[in-house]
């Protein structure tokens, strides 16, 4: 596995919810023909497929909760897997959720040569968030899901970032700015990397 996607290069995406890493990803895609795998996007699917496992996701998903890391952790790597042949560069959004799960990640599938920390203010997320409920049809935009989801992330993500820090990856992106704003500064921290 590891063999496999040797060559192709990892981008942590890493922000709280309603930060927009989902709308910068897509532009990445279109410019620089990544692969996006978004986590919660995966997991989202699995619910909807219905099976015994979706419906125990769906339940912890729906609480604002985290899924435990190996369930997350496979569906990554089986999408990596599936694409590691015509794929130059992997944007796990998403993930890691808490240090833990980079920690595996990289024991079971590679190093990240960038991390994208997509910031924005807590009130800011929630609004766009609320904004978003209105049309995403997701269980998890409401608002009392959505303050434990701000929650979580404070607490167990937000380490991420001081962790991959410490390496030199970490690139902190101001979302508070317009879209196109925003990803001016994505692509010129993924430009940086060649
Ligand atoms: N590595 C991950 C990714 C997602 N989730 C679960 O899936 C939900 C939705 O994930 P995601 O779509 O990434 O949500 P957010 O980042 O909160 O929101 P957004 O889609 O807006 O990015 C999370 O609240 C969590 O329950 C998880 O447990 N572990
Ligand atoms: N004003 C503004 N809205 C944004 C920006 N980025 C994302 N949004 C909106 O915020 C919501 C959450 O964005 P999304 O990409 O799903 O965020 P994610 O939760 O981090 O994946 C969506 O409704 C977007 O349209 C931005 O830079 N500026
Ligand atoms: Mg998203």
């Amino acid at each position: 596995m590891a063999d496999k996607i040797k060559d192709a290069k990892i981008i942590f995406v890493v922000g709280g919810p309603g930060s927009g890493k989902g709308t910068q990803c897509e532009k990445v895609v279109a410019k620089y023909g990544y692969t996006h795998l978004s986590s919660g996007d995966l997991l989202r699917a699995e619910v909807a497929s219905g099976s015994e496992r979706g419906k125990t996701l769906q339940a912890i998903m729906q609480k604002g909760e985290l899924v435990p890391l190996d369930t997350v952790l496979d569906m990554i790597k089986d999408a990596m897997i599936a694409k590691a042949d015509v794929s130059k560069g992997f944007l796990i959004d998403g993930y890691p959720r808490e240090v833990k799960q980079g920690e595996e990640f990289e024991k079971k599938i590679g190093a990240p040569c960038l991390l994208l920390y997509i910031d924005a203010k807590g009130e800011t997320m929630v609004k766009r968030l609320m904004k978003r409920g209105e049309t995403s049809g997701r269980a998890d935009d409401n608002e009392e899901t959505i303050k434990k989801r701000l929650d979580l992330y404070y607490k167990a993500t937000e380490p991420v970032i001081a962790f991959y820090s410490s390496r030199g990856i970490v690139r902190k992106i101001d979302s508070e700015l317009p879209v196109d704003e925003v990803f001016g500064h994505v692509a010129k921290a993924i430009d940086d990397l060649k």
